[in-house]
């Protein structure tokens, strides 16, 4: 059974949502994003988006936009490196489903066939690949089935009539974009967003979750009654974005990741 169903499986048998928190990975650097994705499993995350930072994330706003300029500027990020890092953090004992999340671009450099074979030999359970749209998965979508990796589509909330056929060819979970617009932290959502994941809940057997703009316990809580799963990633690189002078220094990073692991316990908790 793939990882990501296997953990939906189980949050539904304890009624429990998913925390999918998003990782640029490679910001500062790919060491201290494995041991972030530590501090995640510890703090309750049920599986990772392991970003790949790209130099046009169009879909993105500030706070993800300046995280993959520093990933690259640092380190110039492939998809090999995020790979090594959900390797290292398997090999340090992690059981966290991974989610590659990249843009097309990067996946069309490395080629479709090769990546999906790094994938099955790196253990990654799934892939979102947000500009990628559905007429053009034919083919990635072929792939990812026979490699056992599950293509998690997006919809959002103007998907309207193409949410059957997004979601009659998804795996693993559908990602349901809460809001128009770029990533980043929000005080309101779209003003549908009740009937736009209900419309989606009816429309398919496979979990959703919600994303875009989450940052708030209370958000957290009021999506957790409408879906299975809650994604989080722009809140989530403010405090890796806030925390970065103190990860710069030995004597300091276990306050910095104490800091991370606390934000991600107040942003979950019952
Ligand atoms: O950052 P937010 O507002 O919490 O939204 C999740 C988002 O970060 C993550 O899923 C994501 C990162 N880049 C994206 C681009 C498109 C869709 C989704 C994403």
């Amino acid at each position: 059974m793939n990882r990501i169903d296997a953990v939906f499986a189980d949050l539904k048998a304890k009624n429990k949502p998913a925390f999918i928190p998003f990782l640029t990975i490679g910001d500062p650097d790919v060491r201290t994003s494995v041991e972030i994705i530590k501090v995640l499993e510890k703090a309750g995350a049920s599986m990772v988006e392991l970003g790949v930072p790209y130099s046009d994330p169009l879909a993105d706003g500030p706070v993800i936009q300046r995280s993959s300029m520093r990933a690259l500027k640092n380190n110039q990020i492939s998809i090999y490196d995020c790979l090594q890092a959900a390797k290292q953090a398997r090999s340090e004992g992690s059981e966290l489903p991974f989610i590659l999340f990249t843009y097309y671009n990067p996946v069309l450099q490395l080629g479709l066939d090769k990546i999906f074979s790094l994938l099955q030999d790196n253990d990654i359970s799934g892939l979102i690949i947000p500009d990628l749209p559905m007429e053009e998965d034919g083919e990635v979508r072929e792939l990812a089935g026979r490699h056992g990796i599950h293509l998690i589509p997006l919809v959002a909330p103007t998907s309207n009539d193409r949410i059957k056929r997004i979601v009659s060819r998804a795996a693993g979970f559908v990602y349901c974009v809460s809001s128009l617009g770029v990533t980043g932290a929000r005080t309101e959502f779209h003003s549908g967003i009740n009937e736009f994941l209900s419309t989606v809940k009816q429309s398919t057997a496979l979990p959703i979750a919600v994303g875009f703009g989450v940052s708030t316990n209370e958000q957290f809580k009021r999506f957790s009654q409408l879906c299975e799963g809650v994604v989080v990633g722009s809140a989530l690189v403010r405090q890796v974005e806030e925390v970065l002078p103190l990860l710069e220094k030995e004597e300091t990073r276990t306050q910095a990741l104490l800091q991370i692991h606390d934000f991600v316990r107040q942003l979950i908790s019952d």
